[in-house]
């Protein structure tokens, strides 16, 4: 545990808007049915708030908050928020519809976004510092009244500040009169550093200590300080934090608030979460990642795969002795875990660790070192197995002698025939490859034909006619992904090629690698080597590798999909 730097301040607030500002990043679109399962999913997190979305904005939010007020998920730990802004220009806020949706929106309380930037209020609300004022106290004396809880995000809080101090003050003091309970100060722009939000929210918190609220922060990520500007706002008093899971939102993105809550019970050891909440942190992450469908990065602090990953052989070599020598938390604090990565830049101790991962005894020095030059021999010809577990396991069981013998190739032979004038017999393809396999399988030789619309296809097809007989496992094998990269640009099509390929068999994934000059050649090593591996992990119900990280296959998808992220995806 580090050193506490003060006690945590009562009933501190943590405010997710990942269904509200999360949503507001590009490419990422929710459905009604997507919001119920994060709602729920955030819930399990242990989130004080959910900020839902925009009543009145949409359909899309109209309809999630009303299944919510029909028990569409019924929340154990977090309060519904509904989000919406201070009533229009000249309105009386009962008259304004989307202030009728959020009152009756049915979630206990409202966060409002108000202008607290004079040139906001004039430019782009065209109207009068005054007028604004009215609108903020209308608005939440309005909601007020009606029973609802209210919060108050101040936008461009603290360029307002910057330009203006006392009209930024008087929105927080006009909110607080009002009936708010919570002045969230919002770097909307996400161009502050730590120093400067330190220094302003100190100075709100004085300047509105008689008003008995709270001042909370809600920081954009542009700076790439989102998550530093939040904690210097706590350092200075603020006593709610918002944020989004994964960091998404509007640009660059919100502060990550599991990143935020992390820190702050980690290393401030302050109870802020459920009791347990925190070793479910990657869980969930991931899980909400799933259905927004916008991966999370693999380098996201404390819940990324590659959070805890280590490739270099001096880390490897420590990490033996004791494993908090260059880790900063024990991963399973937040439900990840340590994964060993084998490449070019692994030593003994990498090989070492990662074998006994996958259930071998490596502890031989000699043994250790033979494997480790293999793996740069290999590496250093354009192997890579950092991304490829699978055919790292194979290449440790030839050298320990404990890879049966499921089949043996003798010959293979491919032949593309090309129709220019789309006169093909199919009618439809321009191209059409027939691959022919001599292999022995349990003892029985066959010479065997696959067709397909590309080489890696007609291979497929090939194998799986010949192996189908003595394995009638390999009909659950299904390529999922193919990678090419040229290796030695700029030696054009004489280019040395490496293969990557994902493999599923339904309940598992795994990647095998193929290198060589013949682009069909490292496609033929790289799908022999998966049907290898599939036959020998065929009774198991997930690869030890994921047995050992615990993760699951949508864990391992992504992990192959973020390791091979920078490969050139090819069409065989
Ligand atoms: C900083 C943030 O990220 S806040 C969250 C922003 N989120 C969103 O905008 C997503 C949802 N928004 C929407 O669906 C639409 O913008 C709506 C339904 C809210 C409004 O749509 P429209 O009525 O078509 O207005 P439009 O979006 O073009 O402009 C916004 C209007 O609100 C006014 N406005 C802006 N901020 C505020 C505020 N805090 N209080 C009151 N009015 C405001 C603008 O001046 C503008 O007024 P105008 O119509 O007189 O020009
Ligand atoms: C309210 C909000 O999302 C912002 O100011 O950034």
């Amino acid at each position: 545990m580090y050193a506490q730097l003060r006690p945590a301040p009562a009933d501190f607030q943590v405010f997710d808007t990942t269904l509200r500002d999360g949503s507001q990043q590009e490419g990422l679109n929710l459905s009604v049915a997507d919001k119920l399962a994060i709602t729920a999913l955030l819930d399990e997190l242990g989130v004080g708030f959910i900020e839902g979305g925009w009543p009145g904005a949409n359909p899309g939010d109209t309809a999630y908050f009303a299944a919510m007020a029909e028990g569409a998920v019924r929340l154990t730990n977090a309060q519904l928020v509904a989000f919406g802004f201070t009533r229009r220009v000249g309105m009386r806020a009962a008259d304004d519809p989307l202030t009728a949706a959020l009152r009756d929106s049915g979630a206990p309380v409202v966060c409002l976004v108000a202008k607290s930037h004079d040139r906001h209020v004039q430019h782009a609300l065209r109207t009068t510092l005054e007028e604004n004022l009215a609108m903020v106290h209308d608005t939440v004396s309005h909601l007020r009244a009606g029973g609802q809880r209210v919060f108050v995000d101040c936008e461009h809080f603290f360029d307002g500040y910057r330009e203006n101090r006392a009209y930024a003050l008087q929105v927080v003091r006009t909110a607080a009169e009002a009936g708010a309970e919570a002045v969230i100060l919002c770097d909307t722009n996400g161009g502050m550093l730590p120093p400067w939000v330190g220094e302003i929210v100190a100075d709100t918190v004085r300047e509105t200590a008689d008003l008995g609220i709270r001042i909370g922060i809600h920081a954009h990520n542009d700076t790439g300080c989102a998550v530093a500007n939040t904690l210097a706002a706590v350092d200075a008093g603020a006593t709610h934090v918002q944020g989004t899971v994964n960091g998404y939102g509007e640009r660059t993105g919100n502060a990550e608030l599991v990143s935020v809550v992390a820190n702050l019970e980690l290393k401030y050891g302050w109870s802020l979460l459920p009791p347990g909440a925190l070793r479910e942190a990657t869980r969930l992450a991931h899980a909400i990642a799933e259905v927004t469908n916008v991966p999370s990065s693999g380098r996201q602090p404390y819940v990324g795969l590659s959070s805890f990953a280590h490739k270099a052989g001096l880390h490897a070599s420590a990490i033996k002795v004791d494993p908090n020598l260059y880790q900063h938390i024990d991963p399973a604090v937040v439900g990840n875990d340590m994964r060993m990565l084998v490449s070019d830049m692994a030593g003994r101790a990498n090989i070492q660790i990662k074998g006994s991962e996958l259930g071998f005894d490596l502890s031989d020095r000699d043994l250790a070192a033979r494997i480790t030059d293999q793996v740069k021999g290999r590496e250093a010809a354009g192997y890579t197995y950092e991304s490829a577990d699978a055919s790292f396991e194979l290449l440790l069981r030839r050298e320990l002698d404990q890879l049966p013998e499921y089949f043996d190739v003798a010959s293979w032979r491919i032949f593309t025939q090309g129709f220019p004038g789309g006169v093909h017999p199919a009618g439809e393809l321009d191209s059409d490859t027939e691959c022919t396999v001599k292999l022995t399988a349990k003892g029985v030789t066959q010479l065997v034909v696959g067709e397909g619309n590309g080489p890696v296809n007609a291979f497929d097809q090939a194998l799986r006619n010949a192996l189908t007989p003595a394995y009638p496992v390999v009909e659950e094998f299904e390529l999922t992904d193919y990678r090419v990269r040229i290796l030695d640009q700029g030696h054009g099509t004489d280019a040395t090629v490496r293969v990557l390929i994902q493999t599923s068999d339904g309940r598992r994934l795994w990647t095998t690698v193929g290198v060589g000059q013949n682009v069909v050649e490292a496609s033929w090593e790289a799908l022999s080597e998966a049907y290898l591996y599939g036959l020998l992990h065929a009774d198991h119900g997930v690869t030890p590798d994921a047995r050992a990280r615990g993760l699951a296959d949508a864990d391992l998808e992504r992990f192959t999909s973020a390791a091979s992220a920078t490969e050139h995806a090819g069409q065989a």
